[in-house]
């Protein structure tokens, strides 16, 4: 990020043809895109969101609304573009690429299918470490070679999105062990658990922080905890920061993510942009922690990126804004 753009573009931003701060918090938006691209006018192209997707041990705990088979399935649904990511995607102008990190079962070739499968799913996280060290590290590098792939195929801005049933309950373990919480504060009924499955994923969450020891590693206490995809995610991030495009966060699992990414590399911060407030509880905490303001909120609760590609059109609107003409080019009258 160029801080003598930054100062720029908010230097022009006070010429434009509009009173004083009337375009709210997409001026601010605005000017961030336009120090991360280093130019005082912007311009988003095409986006890419990298659906990472895994499965979780932690599902024997009775932790989702849904059977596990549900991961390969929306993984299949993706390469036929019947979901939710896919149609947003069309919408917004923006490519989707679908990573196994560790789904169970097989995945037909697809050229859109990303086939990086560290194992079948986590271990239970409840029970035992959810990976190995080595295990997290490969699945960030899956993460960063997905992105890698997006950015040489043209993307320019990127965003991240989940695909794993029981992923919630691993995010709220991840933001529960990296932000020092309390499980009631982060757990959520990710796809519709009803109050025992709430009572589960606190449990589960609990004996899960209760293994972490003072002075882990971000990377150590994300491996003790999962999951798969939530890695891959932080290694997208971490990638898109290193190529210098700017970010865009989804809900609960992948802002996890995110927050994994960030503890390993604080200067990526500055390529976040909040696509959604989500529904999911332990959200607003990430974004808080983070010190992010979400574009949108609307009550979702899907994950898959949805979130973040809504915000595609917004972000690429916000950069219009520095083309806008100032009062002398426009011959405009200045205010007192
Ligand atoms: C059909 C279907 C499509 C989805 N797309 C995303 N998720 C979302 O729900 C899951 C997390 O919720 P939990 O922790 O309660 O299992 C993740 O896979 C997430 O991406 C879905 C869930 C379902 C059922
Ligand atoms: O916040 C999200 O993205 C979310 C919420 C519930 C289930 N899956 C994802």
């Amino acid at each position: 990020m160029r801080r003598d753009i930054l100062e720029e573009a908010q230097k022009r931003m006070e010429d434009l043809t509009k009173p004083p701060r009337s375009l709210g918090y997409l001026e601010e938006v605005a000017v961030r895109l336009a120090a991360i691209q280093g130019r005082v006018k912007p311009e988003l192209g095409r986006g890419a969101v990298v659906v990472a997707a895994a499965d979780h041990g932690v599902v024997a705990e009775g932790v989702s609304a849904y059977p596990q088979e549900v991961t390969r399935q929306m993984v299949l649904n993706f390469l036929r573009g019947g979901a939710a990511i896919n149609q947003f995607a069309l919408a917004a102008d923006c490519e989707v690429y679908v990573l196994d990190v560790g789904v169970m079962g097989d995945l037909p070739d697809h050229p859109r299918l990303l086939k990086a499968k560290v194992r079948e799913g986590t271990r239970n996280l409840a029970l035992e470490p959810a990976l190995t060290r080595e295990e997290a590290e490969r699945a960030l590098e899956a993460g960063r070679r997905a992105a890698r792939r997006a950015l040489a195929e043209g993307a320019t801005l990127l965003a991240a999105g989940d695909m794993g049933i029981g992923n919630t309950t691993a995010a709220a373990a991840l933001t529960a062990g990296l932000l020092g919480l309390p499980p009631e504060r982060v757990v959520g009924r990710g796809t519709g658990v009803g109050e025992e499955g709430l009572r589960r994923k606190r449990e589960a969450v609990g004996r899960a922080l209760a293994r972490l020891r003072p002075g882990m590693d971000p990377l150590g206490v994300a491996a003790e905890l999962g999951g798969l995809e939530l890695i891959a995610i932080a290694g997208v991030y971490l990638e898109g920061y290193a190529q210098g495009v700017p970010l865009v966060l989804d809900g609960f699992p992948v802002t996890a993510g995110a927050l994994l990414a960030w503890k390993l590399e604080p200067g990526i911060r500055d390529h976040f942009f909040a696509g959604h407030l989500s529904r999911e509880p332990g959200h607003r905490y990430l974004l808080e922690a983070l010190g992010l303001r979400p574009l949108l909120d609307l009550d979702l609760a899907l994950g898959e990126g949805t979130g973040a590609v809504l915000a595609m059109p917004l972000l690429r609107a916000a950069a219009r804004i520095l083309h806008m003409a100032t009062f002398a080019e426009a011959g405009v009258s200045r205010g007192g």
